[in-house]
């Protein structure tokens, strides 16, 4: 295994990467540096997360000219991989303070003019946009020496081949042109061949496409009970950081406000939204702020996110290659993860498809059941005891449990103490009073009250359609629902109510346990 230095990176560079943690080339730095650094054409690929960024960011920043003027351009298909590339070119130029200016759509365009005016070495973008300032003639690209197309089967797929032509047509014949990606499609390689001369072709023999570090697994449920499952899922899992691909735009909304609803701390991140809200939520994301990051295919290429501990398939991907770059969000850099996805039963030959394409065995999983749910609570909350007992700090909780335990035993205040930290406390009773404000139910219906104190930002209209789709009712003929401070009610038939009742109670909430009574009408 050859070191960093040996492949030709000079004493800066070093410096930096010592500084990163970075030990050792990853294969696909060891074979694409010095290609890169040679001058050559490169088609690279290999698996996600194994470090392509830095095999073609290092040699591009030990080649730059002190000169101002844009001598790398790099292309990539989203904002967000566009602004993160721009970064780390910044962060392995850090010895050096290399300009670097990140080009993109959405963001007011006097802000990039004027970072072009200062003048800078390198450019990064999405097409569209460097396209724009092309035309502006605020970017001249003839000093441009290397051309890196990162995740370039996705842009010439996307249908950016034109444009690409175009830009590429503005930079000098005898320029560097390298492509990276972690899949290179039948469908592309005649594209591929097109931009470059004499390419090397570099490819990191793996038995699968995907990551080995990442175990693949998948659910089979029916459409209507997907929403059910994946908060299942979670409960269970618990994850603390998650990417959760949905089909749609409009898909992602939809999920976003019912996990959200559910009490799941969860952004929503598409190409609907405007740059300031991507921003936002790609931040509070990366921040841990949010736990959950419902997303469409936007996020699915190339987002670099190492704590990212999960990626669930909401709805199967359209291809092999979307499948195998989604779950390239987790299991980065050597670290584990685990990719879920739910198909329903027709969706089962898709499956197959992508297992035989990806080269990939996705293991079958059963729905955890409530119990496991509770389970997994428990242990949680086992982990968390601990985890309190060795901070100590513990003097003025001491003295509760001592003066309490001259009329309680210890081991009963401990055990009522779990009781209620665990939120299973009966609160029947609480309901049971609300009963006086029951009037004006109509003869042959039931009005159940609902606990949701105890559940953030729950939403009726949520409750509503779960139990509207198991008994087989639209919303409306199940009746009214309204949030009494903490109480939602909602009316239902008579001949109703124990399997709306049944239903309630397996609803769960964030691991938190939905409590229902029943208040008979008064006559
Ligand atoms: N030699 C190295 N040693 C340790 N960590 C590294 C090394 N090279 C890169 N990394 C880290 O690995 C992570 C993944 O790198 P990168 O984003 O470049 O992957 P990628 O191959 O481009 O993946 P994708 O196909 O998903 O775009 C980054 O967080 C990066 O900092
Ligand atoms: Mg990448």
């Amino acid at each position: 295994m050859p070191t960093f230095s040996e492949l030709g990176l000079s004493e800066p560079i070093l410096r930096v990467l010592g500084d990163l943690g970075y030990d050792e080339p990853t294969p696909i730095q060891e074979q694409a540096i010095p290609v890169m650094l040679s001058n050559s054409d490169v088609i690279a690929q290999a698996q996600t997360g194994t470090g392509k960024t830095a095999a073609f960011a290092l040699p591009i920043v030990q080649r730059l000219r002190d000169e101002r003027v844009p001598q790398a351009l790099i292309l990539a298909p989203t904002r967000e991989l566009a602004m993160q590339v721009a970064e780390a070119i910044y962060k392995y130029g850090k010895g050096r303070r290399i300009s670097v200016a990140p080009v993109y759509g959405g963001q007011p365009i006097y802000r990039q003019l004027r970072a072009l005016e200062q003048g800078v070495q390198v450019v990064v973008g999405t097409p569209g946009r460097i396209m724009d300032h092309m035309r502006r003639g605020t970017l001249v690209l003839d000093q441009i020496s290397t051309v890196v197309l990162d995740e370039a089967d996705e842009m010439l797929d996307m249908g950016f081949a034109e444009d690409i032509e175009f830009i590429l047509q503005q930079t000098p014949q005898q320029r560097q042109t390298a492509l990276f990606s972690a899949t290179m499609p039948e469908a592309v390689q005649g594209l591929v061949q097109r931009y470059t001369r004499d390419a090397k072709r570099i490819s990191i023999a793996a038995e699968q496409l995907a990551t080995p570090r990442t175990r693949q697994t998948y659910y089979e449920v029916m459409p209507r009970e997907k929403l059910d499952a994946l908060c299942r899922i979670l409960d269970v899992e618990t994850p603390s950081s998650a990417i959760i691909f949905c089909r749609t735009r409009s898909e992602a909304d939809a999920l976003g406000e019912s996990l959200q609803g559910r009490g799941y701390l969860s952004e929503v991140l598409h190409g609907d939204m405007s740059q300031a809200q991507r921003d936002r939520v790609m931040k509070r994301f990366r921040e841990g702020q949010a736990e959950l990051l419902v997303a469409t295919d936007v996020a699915a290429r190339g987002l670099d996110i190492p704590d990212v501990t999960h990626v669930i398939n909401y709805d199967v991907p359209n291809d092999p290659e979307a499948y195998v770059h989604r779950i390239g969000r987790t299991g980065r850099a050597g670290r584990t993860g685990l990719a879920i996805t739910l198909i329903t039963p027709r969706e089962r030959r898709m499956l197959q498809i992508i297992e035989r394409a990806s080269r990939s065995r996705i293991q079958r999983q059963k729905l955890p059941s409530l119990a496991d749910v509770a389970a997994r609570r428990r242990e949680a909350f086992r982990d968390a005891l601990r985890e309190v007992l060795e901070q100590g700090d513990l003097d003025p909780y001491i003295l509760m449990v001592e003066e309490m335990s001259e009329e309680h035993d210890a081991v009963d205040l401990a055990a009522a103490a779990f009781k209620l930290l665990l939120n299973e406390v009966e609160q029947g009773e609480t309901i049971t009073s609300v009963e006086g404000d029951a009037a004006g139910v109509e003869p042959g219906m039931q009005r159940l009250f609902l606990d949701v104190g105890r559940f953030d930002r729950i939403r009726p209209s949520d409750i509503v359609g779960a139990i509207a789709n198991e008994v087989g009712l639209s919303g409306k003929s199940i009746g009214s629902i309204d949030i009494y401070d903490r109480f939602s009610f909602v009316e239902v038939p008579n001949e109703q109510a124990q399997k709306v009742l049944h239903i309630l109670n397996g609803v769960s909430m964030r691991g938190k346990q939905v409590r229902v009574s029943i208040a008979k009408p008064k006559r």
